[in-house]
């Protein structure tokens, strides 16, 4: 259907479809009374998706009008479900006057809802950001990043070469990502190849090409920050990040229908100023999801015990980007040695009581910042205020050092002055939800206002008085003046009383037992009393604006205070952490080290003590320039994966400035957190399990530096014995001799424990385990030396395995245990390959084919078989 020639259609079918022309890949929801409908394409697609009735009505252009509509007052719902599907919606209002409008009132696109865009409190989630991400390709196969979360107020820029989008994709975690509508046909299917495989899941928006302008996002940026120039933030020389964030902003300010006046800061990443977490590393860590996709137990849903949505959030961007400078750590384990007190009873609880049930200032801000904050929100924001002046008050009692990090949150903490006084003033203690309901704006606020109110409330001593008199003067006992929103102002007579209504009482609606009366006093004063009602909403949505106006300067002040509460939130949820917890503060060196003592693997612990009150087995891990790489053996279900992921996540809580689970932690530079665990296939990329765990262990071989840690997990399982084999004893040997990375290397393979002995930077390590019986027991301890068997056959027996393959199996052992030893030969792993194949036959095959059979006597096949013997070389 051409939105170009109109002409055909009904007039409110044309207005319509004028509208649908300038948002073709959004649903546009047309507000009609007191539904909002959809048309054509777009109502068969609301139909499948939300699951609602699907009709067809008239015609328009000879066309039946395909429609499909939800009631007005539940659309959040159906927007919630929409945006969760990865649509956008185009909420189209009426804003013409219904009265006077000829032809269809007139209507506008007041705001569009996409999945990255979101600042309805109610359609995001608590604990997690709604972030925007805007890619822009950039010559020499590198890309620009621009990122933001419209609720959060600042714009992230990065850039990185093409070859790492999908770690940095993966990190971001956008919601949504814009990319240009030019961009090459490669660069397209890469990008929603990363869809598919990602572990986000988010909607691809395309952008006109020329929206991507880094001269425009450099202007737009410096508007945001009303600034003369990018260099103060780092932020001039990213010509290919200013494309994006061009896109980004033009896109941000399009869905809220308004510029973003909140957003007035710019943060750079650099990928070498964060720990790398490749996103398989936060996969195998389960560091906010399960390796089945569910949000608990994780180490995040661990630690997570702020009071407030913010803190949540915070926590989660602290977890995800660990720094690799350690002052940020320090910083924070120093503010948290001082809330924690001499004894832990500091001041952390009471501050937690304080921040809980706190509002999402941030959220508000944003919202006020973008003129859609509701009436209740903000007697929430003032509520707030009032902790937040409480939690300064008690963190200046603290007496913190100048310069520390709460000292800085005491200040940003002590709310804008006049802030929450403007809000007391301005409104009722208990508004409506919605301005348009009225009932918003406190009294004395507004001497128009109160008057209009006054003719309201003097109406119901009016009625009063009316019924009174009307009573008396008609004999009719049980005549009621009522008011309806439909039927206005009547007097209601039951039937039987109908014959005493007098002469100038006018019929208004007939019920089954009564009729429906208006006099000319009650119709002047219906009059009166609807235009003052109609008057006082347009007077308090007015004031409204005005209250909006007022709070715009207060926003920067307002941002600031939603990170010092977020930022103090989290510090005393880490705080109780480790004190429930028992988890120790690390120390920080610059020696390469990673030691910790009596390291116990949190998310572990925490089950085990919940399942069965077991306790969890402490392990030390020693790990410096002289030790760098463990070979870890022992049998399934030893703790192998448990101990090398508990190094990992303590590397990486002390690297947030946390405490860690151990009784000591001391830790020296860490760039990055590599590993290879597991073989889950990962079919939708077409790649088997092998080739996926050995791309992944070639990228950590290319990317890990003497300051990595590095676990690789039964690296080589997935292909024969021999080749698998070969392959671990390959990287392992690059591990220890190129990369030099600290390495956790368990491994099944046993011939691997013999790496040690000619590698000086190497120890076997093994998890101890104790037979009784056929059964076996797991003591988890991790002890020095290579293991002594493998138990696979105990374990299958826990497992369940039936009795006769158990039996089958062992036998099957005893024959290979005994085969192996007799032919075993002695190969040397880790010796440098042969330059080349030993050329010719060996001396007993050279001796073996100089003899011929039938000529010799019997004594002689004797002497030459003895011969032959003596050929064998010796071991
Ligand atoms: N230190 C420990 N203390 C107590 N229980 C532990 C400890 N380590 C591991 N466990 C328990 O043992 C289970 C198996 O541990 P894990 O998966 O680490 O074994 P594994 O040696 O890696 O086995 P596989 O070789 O089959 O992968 C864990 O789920 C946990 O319940």
């Amino acid at each position: 259907m051409s939105a170009l020639d109109l002409s055909a259609h009904t007039p409110m079918m044309a207005q319509y479809l004028g509208i649908k022309a300038e948002f073709p890949d959004t649903l546009v929801f047309y507000r009609m009374g007191d539904f909002y409908e959809l048309f054509f394409a777009d109502a068969e697609k609301a139909a499948s998706l939300l699951d609602i009735t699907l009709t067809r009505r008239g015609q328009s252009a000879g066309q039946p009008v395909v429609m499909a509509g939800v009631p007005f007052h539940s659309v959040e719902t159906y927007l919630a479900r929409l945006i969760k599907l990865g649509e956008s919606v185009a909420l189209c209002e009426q804003v013409g006057d219904v009265a006077t409008a000829k032809g269809p009132v007139e209507r506008k696109v007041v705001r569009v809802v996409t999945p990255g865009t979101l600042t309805d409190t109610e359609l995001l989630p608590d604990k997690s950001e709604a972030i925007l991400l805007a890619v822009h390709q950039a010559p020499k196969n590198r890309c620009g990043l621009a990122w933001l979360s419209v609720t959060q107020g600042v714009v992230h820029l990065a850039e990185c070469a093409q070859d790492e989008l999908a770690d940095w994709v993966d990190r971001i975690s956008p919601s949504e990502l814009l990319a240009s509508a030019g961009m090459t046909p490669t660069f397209e299917q890469k990008l929603r190849s990363l869809k598919t495989t990602g572990r986000g899941s988010w909607a691809l928006a395309l952008r006109p090409d020329f929206q991507f302008d880094a001269g425009l996002g450099q202007r737009k940026l410096l508007e945001q920050l009303q600034a003369a120039s990018l260099a103060a933030w780092s932020a001039d020389a990213l010509a290919d990040a200013h494309a994006a964030a061009a896109a980004l902003l033009t896109y941000a300010e399009h869905t809220q229908g308004r510029s973003l006046p909140h957003v007035q800061r710019v943060q750079v990443q650099r990928s070498d100023a964060l720990i790398d977490l490749p996103a398989s590393t936060r996969r195998n860590l389960e560091l906010t999801q399960t390796l089945r996709g569910e949000d608990s137990p994780t180490l995040f849903s661990l630690l997570d015990t702020c009071m407030t949505g913010m803190g949540s959030r915070l926590l989660k961007s602290w977890l995800l980007s660990p720094p690799r400078d350690r002052q940020a750590a320090v910083d924070r384990l120093q503010a948290q040695a001082v809330l924690r007190g001499e004894s832990g009873a500091g001041a952390w609880s009471g501050l937690r009581e304080q921040l809980k049930g706190a509002s999402d200032v941030e959220r508000i801000t944003a919202r006020t910042a973008l003129r859609q904050v509701r009436p209740r929100e903000l007697v929430a924001l003032r509520h707030a205020l009032a902790r937040a002046s409480s939690l300064s008050t008690q963190l200046q009692a603290l007496q913190p050092e100048p310069g520390t990090l709460l000292a800085g949150m005491a200040r940003w903490l002590t709310p804008p002055t006049h802030c929450a006084e403007l809000l007391q003033m301005a409104l009722l203690e208990e508004p409506s939800a919605l301005v348009r309901d009225g009932g918003v704006i406190a009294d004395g606020l507004d001497a128009e206002l109160d008057e209009l109110r006054n003719i309201q409330t003097n109406c119901d001593a009016f009625l009063l008085d009316l019924e009174t008199r009307e009573k008396e003067r008609t004999g009719i006992a049980n005549l009621r003046v009522q008011f309806n929103k439909v039927h206005g102002f009547y007097i209601e007579v039951t039937q039987g009383q109908l014959d005493k209504v007098p002469d100038d009482y006018r019929r208004r609606q007939t019920l089954k037992n009564a009729e429906r009366f208006i006099t000319p006093e009650l119709k002047t004063f219906e009059d009166k009393a609807l235009s003052a009602q109609e008057r006082a909403l347009a007077r308090e949505k007015w004031l409204y604006e005005g209250l909006l106006d007022q709070l715009q300067p207060f926003v920067p002040a307002l941002t600031a205070l939603a990170q010092a509460m977020a930022s103090l939130d989290v510090l005393c949820a880490l705080t109780e952490r480790s004190l429930t917890l028992n988890w120790c503060a690390p120390e920080f060196t610059k020696e390469p080290c990673i030691e910790i003592r009596q390291g116990r693997h949190p998310v572990v612990e925490a089950r085990l003590a919940e399942m069965s009150g077991a306790s969890f087995i402490a392990n030390d891990t020693v790990l410096g320039n002289k030790q760098r790489l463990q070979i870890i053996t022992g049998p399934n279900m030893g703790g192998k994966s448990t101990y090398m992921r508990q190094v990992a996540l303590i590397v990486l809580l002390a690297s947030i400035g946390s405490h860690v689970p151990a009784s000591r932690c001391r830790l020296g530079p860490i760039d990055a957190i590599h590993t290879r665990i597991g073989a889950a296939d990962d079919l939708a990329n077409a790649q088997s399990t092998f080739m996926l765990e050995m791309t992944e262990a070639a990228q950590i071989l290319h990317s890990a530096t003497p300051h990595s840690l590095v676990l690789m997990d039964e690296i080589g399982r997935g292909t024969s014995t021999f080749d698998g084999l070969a392959l671990a004893s390959g990287i392992a040997t690059h591990l220890h001799n190129k990369t030099q990375a600290f390495a956790l290397f368990a491994t099944h393979y046993f011939e691997l424990t013999e790496f040690p002995a000619t590698h000086t930077a190497a120890v076997n390590m093994h998890v101890s385990a104790a037979e009784s019986g056929a059964s076996i027991v797991f003591l988890h301890e991790l002890q020095p030396g290579p293991a002594s068997k493998s138990y696979g056959v105990q374990v299958a027996r826990l497992a369940g395995m039936p009795a006769a393959v158990l039996n089958h199996a062992r036998h099957a052992l005893s024959a290979l245990e005994a085969g192996a030893t007799e032919s075993r030969q002695q190969v040397d792993l880790f010796a440098a390959p042969p330059e080349a194949e030993a050329a010719g036959p060996s001396p007993i095959e050279a001796a073996l084919a100089q003899i011929n059979p039938d000529a010799l006597s019997p004594r002689e096949a004797l002497d030459a078989l003895y011969a032959l013997q003596r050929l064998l070389p010796k071991n």
